[in-house]
């Protein structure tokens, strides 16, 4: 049968695209990748900056999903903490894929190879990089699959999971119709989508090492990073 987006569901998409588009690391952040130098050190300096940015654009992102400020507040901060990681992860991806001015994402490559990270997380870190461009997702697919995984009710110590689900469940329906209507020729696209979440969930892990690899190396985060990955 036809698939249609219902009005209702067209201004939940609207609100999560405009959230999305509204919150962007600023350019004088992200124009630095193209300028410093490229030592080890410096590569992890201009990465920490450009992730301590990036979980304040997402911290703004999650506000303006609707529903989200009604949870509980301790939820909240689950919420924001358990998906962090992920959010980073699908966003960085999303530099891969879309093809970045001035070659972003070649100097991304570079710096992201040489910043201290041991060569066992490089290989599922640029698979996933390249897992997620081979699916050439469209503006709004990053922006519902970003809010998707914020919203993930599974995440530790959140206590009203129902809520949570609640929330998700509108967002994966939507994608789910985006996803037919955008890829007619690609009856399994969406199942490739939430194949990246699971995807997602193993990166967890390696970052978890990567951090800990890091700080035995005595490298120091920020302190917004250092609050959100639970760390020093
Ligand atoms: C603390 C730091 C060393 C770190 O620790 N783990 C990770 C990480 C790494 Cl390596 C890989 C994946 C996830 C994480 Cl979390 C990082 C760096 O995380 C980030 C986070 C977001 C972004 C957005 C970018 C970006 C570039 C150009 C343009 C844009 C744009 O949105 O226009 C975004 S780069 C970037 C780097």
């Amino acid at each position: 049968e036809k698939v249609a987006i219902t009005k209702e569901q067209d201004a939940l998409l609207k609100l999560i695209v405009e959230a999305y588009n509204k919150h962007q690391i600023p350019q004088d952040v992200t124009k630095k990748l193209l300028q410093e130098q490229y030592s080890t050190e410096e590569n992890f300096l201009l990465l920490t900056e450009i992730a301590t940015s990036q979980v304040q654009v997402l911290v703004e992102f999650t506000k303006n999903i609707p529903g989200f400020l009604s949870l509980d507040h301790e939820d909240q901060i689950a919420l924001l903490k358990g998906s962090a990681v992920e959010a980073m992860f699908l966003r960085s991806a999303q530099v891969f894929s879309r093809k970045m001015p001035k070659g972003h994402t070649v100097v991304l490559e570079e710096r992201i190879r040489k910043s201290g990270i041991s060569e066992e997380f490089i290989t599922p870190l640029f698979n996933f990089y390249k897992s997620v461009g081979e699916l050439h997702m469209v503006l709004e697919e990053q922006a519902l699959l970003t809010a998707i995984t914020i919203l993930t009710p599974d995440r530790p110590y959140v206590k009203d999971q129902q809520a949570v689900e609640r929330l998700q469940e509108p967002m994966v329906e939507l994608l789910k119709k985006l996803c037919v209507l955008q890829h007619p020729q690609e009856p399994q696209y969406f199942a490739r989508l939430l194949g990246r979440l699971t995807e997602l969930r193993t990166l967890n892990h390696y970052h978890a090492e990567m951090l800990t690899s890091w700080r035995v190396n005595d490298h120091k985060f920020t302190p917004l990073l250092c609050e959100i990955w639970d760390v020093q």
